[in-house]
Order: structure tokens, then sequence, then C-alpha cells
């Protein structure tokens, strides 16, 4: 027989500990933050328990309405938050002792960091940090893996591939007509992924229209649904959390089919994946280094090439300079080979570059220079750290804690540096939204920490030469293969200044403010 009296009070009792959790998780923050460690000011946020998350959703945005309200100088300073329930430093400044302190400080955990605050995983294991607080093995043999993948003696037989790529991908753009207008998110974005599964793996999909375009899918279903709601209740089943997972497992999916075929049938790819399987590693440990590497040779590398391309495309004197500068170093490899360089095709000049001579050849700079300074407009992700407290040394002494302006930081806590602070900062850089490559030949922006964009000290940029590399094949080819211009999506002229840059709180797609379109033309000669 049922007891009604007795269910309804069993019914209020777990009502009320749901409601008290609630609450709790809500409106109560950690301890931590308010415990004096430090003179840190604290960041309030209107539901305390849950604390900043706008951090996740709108990171670039958060921070300008929370840190300092000066434009000259955004994000500068030191200031703490909740995030659900653990405690965030934010940094930011381009003084070279507060960078250091975070780039060069081995207490300071990459992977724990951005497991949390890049990936949203709460209270994942710190991972890379074993019991002893050292990197852990796995980490760095992934890392040795990736230097080797992306190593002069890999990228230089490669090379001439990506051009073709480029070459076909600008035909394919160009279909029969004379011109066309290019979305640069539908058309480079997979492009730059076509580079990318060509080195990394799997180099099956650069052969396979429709492969790669599930591949892309997939990926990008992983990356652009994550929000606010995924991040809060990642249990919650709701439809980007579906999305999220879908993409995550058609990734895995196909890359394991893949290798299975390879295996099957013995087929073999100039990538690294190849390398790998050759070295006897299990098809797990190929997946996640296919899936690792793509994630991070992909999501800074789509948007900062695609706004160099823009930038180029919008002024003629600065297209000009680029072709110039272009043809005078092709003419200098092609003779340092022995050709004329009159009798090469524009396919045949571009291949015969090696990354070597990209890197070192004078007349190529400014093509550097256009790179640079699309990044520096563009790179809004934060360098993200974990600080599980400072570790011993040898003798068994505790190293000295970490001080950020001259606060010291507690145990159990995350740090994270804003770029912008020191890209966008107006003294460092003057009229910081304006697109201009020269400024570096006028002595700005000259050390790794004047200039944020590669990171700096221990984990600056591994992919830093492959990146490069790609992005100059791409513009090359475009100012090679094509006539281009940028326009608005009625075709009207964007001038240099008038690009639209995309809302730096959008992290990875990077959709300009206004719409915008690469127009590519058959060239006339
Ligand atoms: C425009 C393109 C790129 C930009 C602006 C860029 C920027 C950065 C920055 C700022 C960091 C430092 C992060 C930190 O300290 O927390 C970094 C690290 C890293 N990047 Fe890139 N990156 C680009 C392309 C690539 C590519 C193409 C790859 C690989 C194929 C790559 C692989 C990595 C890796 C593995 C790290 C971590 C290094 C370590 O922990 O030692 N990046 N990148």
């Amino acid at each position: 027989m049922i007891d009604v009296q007795t269910d309804s009070k069993l019914l209020f009792a777990a009502s009320a500990l749901v409601a008290s959790w609630l609450l709790w998780v809500f409106f109560v923050p950690p301890k931590q933050l308010h415990n004096g460690f430090n003179k840190v000011p604290i960041i309030k946020n209107r539901l305390p328990g849950l604390g900043g998350v706008g951090f996740y959703a709108n990171r670039y945005t958060f921070l300008s309405k929370n840190v300092t309200k000066d434009p000259r100088h955004p994000h500068h300073g030191i200031a703490k938050f909740n995030l659900l329930g653990k405690v965030v430093y934010h940094v930011g400044g381009n003084d070279e002792e507060t960078m250091r302190a975070i780039c060069l400080n081995k207490d300071l955990s990459f992977s724990g960091g951005n497991n949390f605050l890049f990936a949203g995983i709460a209270g994942a294991r710190q991972g890379g940090i074993n019991e002893d607080g050292e990197v852990d093995t796995e980490e760095k043999r992934v890392m040795r893996d990736l230097i080797k993948a992306i190593s002069p003696t890999r990228l230089n037989p490669i090379a001439p591939r990506l051009v073709e790529d480029a070459y076909e991908g600008i035909q394919e753009w160009l279909g029969n007509g004379a011109s066309a207008d290019l979305d640069m998110q539908q058309t480079y974005y997979p492009l730059v992924f076509r580079f990318t599964v060509r080195v990394m793996g799997m180099a099956e999909y650069a052969s396979s229209p429709e492969d790669l375009k599930r591949f892309v899918a997939a990926f990008w279903a992983t990356q652009r649904n994550s929000g606010f709601w995924t991040t809060i209740l990642p249990w919650v089943p709701q439809p980007r959390l579906l999305m999220r997972l879908w993409g995550a497992v058609t990734l895995w999916r196909m890359v394991r089919k893949t290798l299975a075929e390879r295996q099957k049938t013995g087929h073999r790819e100039e990538d690294y994946a190849q390398d790998l399987i050759d070295n006897g590693y299990s098809h797990n440990q190929v997946s996640k280094f296919v899936i690792g590497g793509i994630i991070a040779g992909i999501l800074n590398t789509i948007g900062t090439g695609a706004y160099s391309v823009a930038f180029v495309g919008a002024d003629d004197d600065l297209k000009r300079q680029c072709r110039a500068g272009l043809e005078a170093g092709l003419r200098k490899v092609a003779e340092s080979r022995g050709e004329v360089y009159e009798d090469l095709t524009p396919l045949q000049k571009l291949q015969m570059v090696k990354l070597e001579d990209w890197e070192s050849i004078p007349d190529f700079e400014i093509l550097h220079l256009v790179f640079k300074e699309s990044i520096r407009l563009m790179l809004t992700n934060s360098l993200n750290r974990y600080y599980p407290g400072p570790s011993k040394d040898k003798e068994g002494k505790l190293k000295p804690r970490l001080t950020i302006y001259g606060e010291e930081i507690e145990d159990d806590a995350y740090v994270t540096f804003s770029p912008p602070s020191n890209l966008h900062d107006a003294d460092a850089f003057p009229e910081p939204f304006k697109f201009d490559p020269m400024r570096y030949k006028r002595g700005q922006g000259q050390t790794e920490y004047t200039f944020i964009g590669w990171g700096a000290g221990h984990h600056k940029c591994t992919g830093m030469r492959f990146a490069k590399l790609e992005t100059i094949i791409a513009l090359s080819s475009f100012l090679l293969f094509t006539d281009f211009e940028t326009v608005d999506d009625r075709g009207k002229r964007y001038s240099l200044q008038e690009v639209p840059l995309p809302d730096l709180s959008q992290s990875h797609w990077r959709t300009p403010r206004r719409p915008m379109r690469v127009r590519i033309t058959k060239p006339t000669q």
C-alpha cells in the first residue's frame, strides 16, 4: 500500500536538497577566492557560485568589461575570479617580467590549464603532470612526434604537393567562370584543412573531396558547439552537446576506419600517421595524434591566413609590393637551381621553393610581415596554465612561489594571460587596430615578449614554421594564380582600413562583422 504522507515527505526532502544544492552551486563562491591570500582585486559575478562563465562564451568582451576600461591598454593588470568553483587569475600586459613569470615557470602546467580554460573540462585530471609534478612521458612523446611531423625534412618534400593543392583549389573555385567570389570560411578554411591532413594524417582525405567535407564538418561540430550551457551542464543532453558528441565520434571513427583500411590493404601514404604506424604505434595512439595535431594545426591558422589574403586584396599598393617581392624571390630561387625563370609556369615557380628559401630570402619578407600583422590583429586565444603550487628542487627545497605583479599566487589556481593585452597595446603598437605590416620595419614587436603572437618561453608555438609555410604558400598562390580583390557581398571594394574584422570574442571561426568576399579572377597575362 502507498503511504501518501511518507511519499510527500520524501519528495519535499529531495526537492529541498536539490534546491539547496542549486543555491550552493549558483551563489556560493569557493572559499579560496576570498581567503586573503593576496590583494588581487576580485571580479564580481552575478552568480558568484558559477562565477565568470562569460570567460568561456565571450572571452574578449568579458575581459574588456571586467578588467581595465582603458582602451589604450586593453586587459592590462591582474584580477581573479571564480570559474565553476576554481580560482582563475587573469593577467595582461606587455612588460617582460610578467610574461616571463608565466612563460618560463616550470611549475605551471600547459595541459592542465587548457583542459579547463580552453576545453571547459571542469575538474579534469591535470593532464600532463605526473605524481612527481613533472610533465608526463605521454605528453612529452606527443610533443616530440608533433615536432618531427612538421620538421623541415618532412615539410620540404611535401611543400610542392601543398602548392598543387592550392592550385587545384583555385581552379575548382573558379570552375568554368572567369571569376568567383569566395566566402573564405567555405573555401580557404577547407584548403588549410587539406594541407593539415596531408602533413599529419590522414592524407587520403586530401585527395577525396567527399571524405574531406565529412571530416571538416565533424571537426567543426566538435569545435563550434561549446557554449554556456554545454560548459555549465555538460551532463545534460542538449542539441549542442549532441552535435559535439556526433562530431567527436565521427572524427574518431573515420580515422580508425582509414587506419584499418591501410592495415588491411597495405596502402601507404606520405603523412605522419604512416610514420607512427611504421614505428609500431597502436591505432588508438595514431588516432589521438592525428586528431590532436589537427586541432592544434587548424584553429589559429585558418582565420589569420584568410585575413592575410583579404588584407592584401584590399590594397593595390600592398598587392603590388607583395607580388614584386614574391616574383623577385622566385626568380632568385629559380636561378639558384639553374632554371630560366621565364620558361617556368607559375606552378613550377612556386613548387621550387624550399622552406629555408621562404624563411631566408629577403624579398619574401613582405609576405611574412602581412601574416604577422594579421596574427597581431586577430589572436585572442589566451595562454592558459594550471598552478598546483611550487615544486621541490633537487635538494628537496621548495622553489619560489609564482608571483605576478608582486602578488603571490596560491596552490591549485589557474592563470590565464590575454594576448590582446600585448598585441593591441597602443604604446607598443600605435593605432593598434590599423593594419600596418610595415610597422615591424619601424622597430615595433621585435622580440617574443613584445609580440606574443607565437607565445614565448617553454610553450612557444611548435607549429610556427609549418603555419608560416602553408600561409605563405596559400597567399603566394592567390598572387600568382589569380588576380584578387576584397569586396562586400554586393561586390563593392573594401579599402585596407575598411576590411571588417571579426568579433574578437569569437575565438576560431572568425566571421567578419560585415559580409566579406575575396573575388578571384583568372589572370589576364
Ligand atoms: C597562425 C598560426 C598559429 C598561431 C598564431 C599559433 C599561436 C600559438 C601560441 C600563442 C602558442 C602558445 C600557447 C601558450 O603558451 O599557451 C602556441 C603553442 C602551440 N602551437 Fe601554435 N599557433 C599557430 C599554428 C600552429 C600550428 C599549425 C601547429 C601545429 C601543427 C601549432 C601547434 C602548437 C603547439 C603544439 C603548441 C604548444 C607548444 C608547447 O606546449 O610546447 N600551432 N601556438
